[in-house]
């Protein structure tokens, strides 16, 4: 049992990452002592999740400042080292954001860059406990029900951020609240964040649920199975329209038909004000080979194509709630992100 599951740490090594690839299986660490290997890490989602990433991205930077000075490099090739670290996910905007939050520090030097970062590591525990008690009053309060059906899609726990969870803090909330009857949690093609992540986390945490197929979610709804969908974020346009993981807005669209709420847990550091709306969100496109094939064996004929997009976009009309830290904002009914 691993009680606190902490994916970014910060220690006298250098950034210390749980390797997401390998769990089940097998719970490791991976120790980031440069540029290169963190970029890779990100781009493999050996560490991943948008507020995770962003912590990530923070203490990166003060990886970039210690391996340029370890290496002689000039300030130009330590910010183009940076600046990898910063685009080397697209969707996420807590990534970018968490390295533009500490570059005002860099002239100060590492402990500075260090100090900031984990302040928002912090930060980010804080605010996913309110986000799950604020969550949790809301959907109790809405459905009138307890205990709940809840479904939720991906993996936006203690591993997708720097401890507790998004979406899964809102069920970690419910279930202390002994309002937890069942989690479906979506196995999340395809790469297996549900059955992999959010399952592992659940097994830790003693709370029933079932992993079910993508495919099955829509009709597990519709025959009035799940009260609740509770789903992360990985960028919410200023107009309330959400990115999330592909597969997401499917739920949503099941959600709506069915009557039931649609409730995006995230904290305001994954609301991008600059991005008016879901359709100027970047997808992130990933390789077919990740769709046409799982463990190295081949599951479609030689020379099909793969179409992969990491995320999809939900639209604002759908999200009934935005579950933040300051509060919920009633997103389908016309409560945006954007200050009025
Ligand atoms: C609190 S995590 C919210 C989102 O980042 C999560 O739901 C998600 O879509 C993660 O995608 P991933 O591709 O695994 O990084």
């Amino acid at each position: 049992m691993v009680n606190d599951i902490r994916a970014v740490a910060w220690t006298d090594d250098g950034l210390r990452l749980i390797d997401q690839t390998v769990l089940p299986g097998r719970f490791e660490h991976l120790h980031v002592r440069d540029t290169g290997t963190l970029v890779d890490a990100i781009r493999r989602l050996a560490v991943r999740g948008a507020p995770a990433l962003g912590v990530a991205g923070a203490f990166g930077v003060a990886i970039a400042m210690i391996e340029a000075e370890r290496q002689g490099w000039t300030a130009g090739e330590r910010d183009a080292a940076i600046d990898r670290i910063r685009s080397a996910r697209p969707t996420a905007v807590n990534l970018a954001a968490g390295v533009d939050r500490v570059l005002p520090f860099v002239p100060e030097g590492v402990d500075a860059v260090v100090a900031e970062a984990r302040k928002l590591l912090d930060e980010d525990v804080r605010n996913n406990q309110s986000i799950g008690r604020g969550g949790a009053d809301w959907i109790l309060a809405r459905t009138g029900k307890r205990p709940l059906r809840v479904l939720t899609h991906c993996n936006a726990g203690a591993l997708a951020t720097a401890g507790w969870g998004t979406a899964f803090g809102v069920i970690r909330e419910l279930a202390q609240r002994d309002a937890v009857e069942l989690v479906y949690a979506d196995e999340t093609r395809p790469l297996l964040q549900g059955s992999r992540l959010t399952a592992w986390e659940l097994e830790q945490a003693g709370i029933p649920y079932l992993v079910q197929a993508d495919g099955a979610a829509a009709s597990t709804i519709l025959r009035g199975l799940v009260d609740v969908a509770v789903i992360g974020a990985d960028r919410i346009a200023a107009n309330g329209d959400v990115a999330n993981k592909i597969g997401s807005v499917g739920v949503a669209l099941a959600c709506a038909d069915a009557g039931i709420p649609f409730v995006v847990a995230a904290p305001w550091s994954t609301v991008d004000l600059n991005t008016p709306s879901g359709e100027e969100i970047p997808i992130e496109e990933r390789p077919g080979d990740e769709v046409l094939t799982w463990e190295g064996l081949t599951v479609a004929p030689p020379g099909a194509r793969g179409f992969n997009p990491a995320f999809d976009v939900i639209p604002a009309r759908l999200v009934a709630a935005l579950a933040t830290e300051t509060g919920i904002l009633e997103i389908a009914k016309g409560e945006t992100p954007l200050p009025s």
